[in-house]
């Protein structure tokens, strides 16, 4: 095995601007005490074992132990104080949630196992040099906590075509649909139908130890995560291309390859892709999709039928369907205004939405309290690759033009734009015009989130999840105890 050791402050000494190094290094020792004892030094590990199975089987038992040693030692240590507003409010602010994989600073934004966007575009592997990230390397970063080698990542590539096969059934099950149903509805269809072959259920249903379950999990996650890009691409075709299929191109990989079915080959949409899937693939525990999936994986429902409830989560305007609500929000500011729209014009577009009882699409955020860092990340490549698109501009302008007037409403927690303000104006640069299938694109990103989250819950033994619920009455009477006062 070699071990390289980086020196990460190097790096976050470029990224975090203004921060001091050592309080970045505090707040990643209190964000992120899996990270080791030493934050000063990040381990990338580059071993010869081709095999992502196995690593993941190796690190099971050490994260176990600390958790139930955390249970034990530490289990009646308070987190902070539940509050009525929060019961009321959507348990924003409360932290109730375990989850692995990623982890959200409000300020800083998403760490993918402690690595930001920028540090994985730095250290991940890509498909060519300075290439953008290759989401298979994600997918192996999010399941071993490693940052896997580009011959572990391209072994991934390989392993994940060779389950992409895709039963008939799912494609009949979606022809069923009428055509012009929506493409995150026949989406979900797609995967339910996938759902048949699930290893995990029929090996529950002869009955297995529960130590197991991580295993068949597994085995579930990579097919599903291999299988859904070919199954996305399929109703793209169906719906917007008279049902042409393109089949899958054995030389490229995974996001590579989904660009490929829906037909864009221009190597710049190839690199795009790349980055799209990897920046959309988990936003730790508690956004709408992630929970769906958590909860109903919390059941022990197999991860088919978790993260088909998931993508009916993300199907909501307010969560992933926002992509296209942005896209379809801004050719309406076109179609009115013109595309050399004037600031003072947007400025009356916003008012207008906003008088008209609507949200302004892509900004706000439950959690993050700055721009998102994916924003920016899809900004830098926009500014690199198509300074002059006309809705790039757009979008441009909206970020000055928006967030004061968010402000100015007086009860926003954060007006900075959030990805979805961005994504849409990207794909259609490259053609991808549709705006319905946009959050069919962000599904099969998250897959990867989802899928690694289901993972490590079933193989930390997490329990059913079931938290209480009160009723007004009750908090009434509550809050009328002396103590509350
Ligand atoms: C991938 C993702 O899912 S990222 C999020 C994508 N969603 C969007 O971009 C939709 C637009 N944004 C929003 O609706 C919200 O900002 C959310 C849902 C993301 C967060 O909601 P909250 O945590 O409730 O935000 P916050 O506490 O700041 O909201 C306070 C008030 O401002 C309103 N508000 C928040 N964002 C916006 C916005 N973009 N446009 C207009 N009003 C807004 C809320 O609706 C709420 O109004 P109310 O008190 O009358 O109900
Ligand atoms: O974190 C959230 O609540 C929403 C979000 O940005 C995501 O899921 O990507």
């Amino acid at each position: 095995m070699l071990v390289i050791f980086i020196w990460p402050t190097v790096a976050e000494f470029f990224n975090w601007g203004s921060v001091s190094m050592t309080s970045k290094l505090q707040w990643r020792a209190a964000q992120h005490p899996s990270l080791g004892e030493s934050l000063h030094w990040r381990q990338v590990e580059t071993t010869s074992d081709l095999e992502l199975h196995t690593q993941l089987k190796e690190l099971i038992p050490e994260k176990h132990g600390r958790l139930n040693k955390l249970k034990s030692k530490h289990g009646k240590v308070e987190l902070g104080n539940i509050t009525v507003e929060m019961v009321v409010g959507g348990m924003s602010g409360l932290t109730g949630l375990l989850c692995e994989t990623s982890l959200i600073d409000p300020e800083e934004g998403i760490l993918f196992r402690g690595l930001s966007i920028s540090e994985c575009q730095k250290l991940l592997p890509a498909a060519k040099p300075d290439g953008e990230p290759l989401p298979e390397g994600l997918l192996w970063l999010l399941l071993t906590e490693k940052v896997p080698s580009n011959e572990q990542v391209d072994s991934l590539s390989k392993e994940l075509r060779r389950r992409a096969t895709i039963p008939d059934h799912v494609y009949q099950t979606i022809n069923a649909l009428p055509v012009n149903a929506h493409p995150m509805t026949q989406f979900a269809t797609g995967v339910m139908a996938l759902q048949v072959q699930s290893e995990f259920q029929k090996v529950y249903e002869k009955g297995i130890h529960k130590s197991k379950y991580w295993e068949h999990t597994y085995e579930d996650s990579l097919n599903l995560i291999a299988q859904i890009p070919v199954v996305a691409a399929y109703i793209y075709r169906r719906i917007y291309k008279n049902g042409h299929v393109i089949p899958m191109d054995d030389s490229l990989d995974y996001a590579g390859n989904f660009a490929h079915m829906l037909g864009f080959d221009n190597p710049e949409m190839l690199e795009f892709m790349r980055l799209y899937v990897t920046i959309h693939s988990d936003h730790e525990g508690g956004n709408v999709s992630a929970h769906t999936g958590h909860i109903v994986a919390s059941a022990l429902s197999d991860p088919y039928l978790s993260f088909a409830a998931a993508l009916n989560g993300l199907a909501g305007p307010l969560h992933g369907m926002v992509n296209q609500e942005v896209l379809v929000w801004i050719k309406s500011v076109v179609d009115e205004c013109g595309e050399d729209v004037s600031k003072e014009n947007l400025e009356d577009f916003v008012w207008k939405t906003l008088n008209g009882g609507k949200i302004v699409p892509g900004f706000g955020h439950e959690v993050l309290r700055k721009t998102d860092p994916r924003y920016t990340c899809l900004r830098e490549f926009a500014l690199k690759h198509l300074p002059d698109d006309p809705l790039f501009k757009l979008v441009s302008d909206l970020y000055e033009v928006v967030p004061p007037i968010l402000l100015e409403l007086g009860k926003i927690k954060n007006p900075w734009p959030d990805i979805d303000a961005h994504s849409g104006v990207l794909l259609n640069h490259y053609g991808l015009t549709e705006a319905q299938y946009y959050p069919v694109i962000f599904g099969v990103s998250r897959a990867i989130g989802i899928c690694s989250q289901i993972v490590w819950d079933r193989a930390l033994g997490l329990p059913l999840e079931r938290p209480r619920s009160v009723t007004i009455e009750w908090l009434e009477n509550y809050c009328k105890k002396p103590a509350q006062d």
